[in-house]
């Protein structure tokens, strides 16, 4: 069986938090990050506010993103193999490689907002916090093009607000976590509503 989990989540919501400790727990579980796919700064338009625009759809290269998605539903034991993802025991000692699960997390601040993904997800979480909290966050954060000052209220927040109000027009399954409770849990509530969904698809 396949299964994908989307975790979105406002920028330094906790998204990477929560999915690495996924990992460790999940059965065959791989993952695909949506920051992996930034264009790189010069592709990068500048608005006119005189900003880089990084907080938009544009700023990534969704085809690669979507097409490394779908290597994994064609394969999800080749992908785990070449991203050295180790397998239960079912699956490694099996002649088939569809037996066993398979789960593929896919994390990023817009994998929402983009029609090609929408339906790929077998379960979808989002993570907020409040501005001030996020904005705390943020600037703890150096990204490989740090901010410029004034980027969060500038652009990066503003942003947000937008591409939220989309998401919820376009996507009704979502299960939103508050990203202001602790670590655990979050895993927790997450951890349990995957195994029951996984359960009833048995
Ligand atoms: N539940 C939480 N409570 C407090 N701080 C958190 C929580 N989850 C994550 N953080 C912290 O917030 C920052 C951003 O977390 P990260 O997982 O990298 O966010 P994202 O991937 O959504 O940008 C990190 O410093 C992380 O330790
Ligand atoms: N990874 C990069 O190359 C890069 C560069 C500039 C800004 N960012 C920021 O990354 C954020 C999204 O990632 P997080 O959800 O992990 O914070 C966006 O708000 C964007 O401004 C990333």
């Amino acid at each position: 069986m396949k299964f994908i989990i989307g975790i979105g989540g406002v920028t330094n919501g906790g998204k990477t938090t929560l999915t690495n400790r996924l990992l460790k727990t999940l059965p065959n579980c791989c993952v695909v990050h949506q920051d992996d796919f930034f264009k790189k700064p010069d592709q990068i338009q500048v608005g006119e506010d005189g900003f880089r625009q990084w907080d938009v759809i544009n700023a990534l290269d969704m085809e690669a993103m979507v097409n490394t998605v779908k290597g994994w539903q064609e394969n999800p034991v080749k992908f785990a193999r070449s991203h050295g993802v180790s397998l239960s025991p079912e699956v490694e000692e099996s002649d088939s490689e569809q037996r066993g699960i398979h789960i593929l997390i896919i994390e990023g601040f817009l994998i929402y907002n983009y029609k090609p993904l929408i339906d790929v997800y077998d379960k979808c979480f989002y993570i907020s916090i409040p501005y001030e909290e996020c904005k705390r966050r943020r600037r703890t954060r150096t990204y490989t093009v740090p901010d410029p000052p004034g980027l969060f209220d500038g652009h990066v927040w503003p942003m947000y607000l937008k591409h939220r109000k989309e998401m919820d027009n376009n996507c009704s399954r979502i299960e939103y976590l508050d990203g202001t409770t602790t670590k655990e849990d979050i895993y927790n509530a997450v951890y349990e509503s995957v195994q029951n969904s996984l359960l009833n698809n048995l």
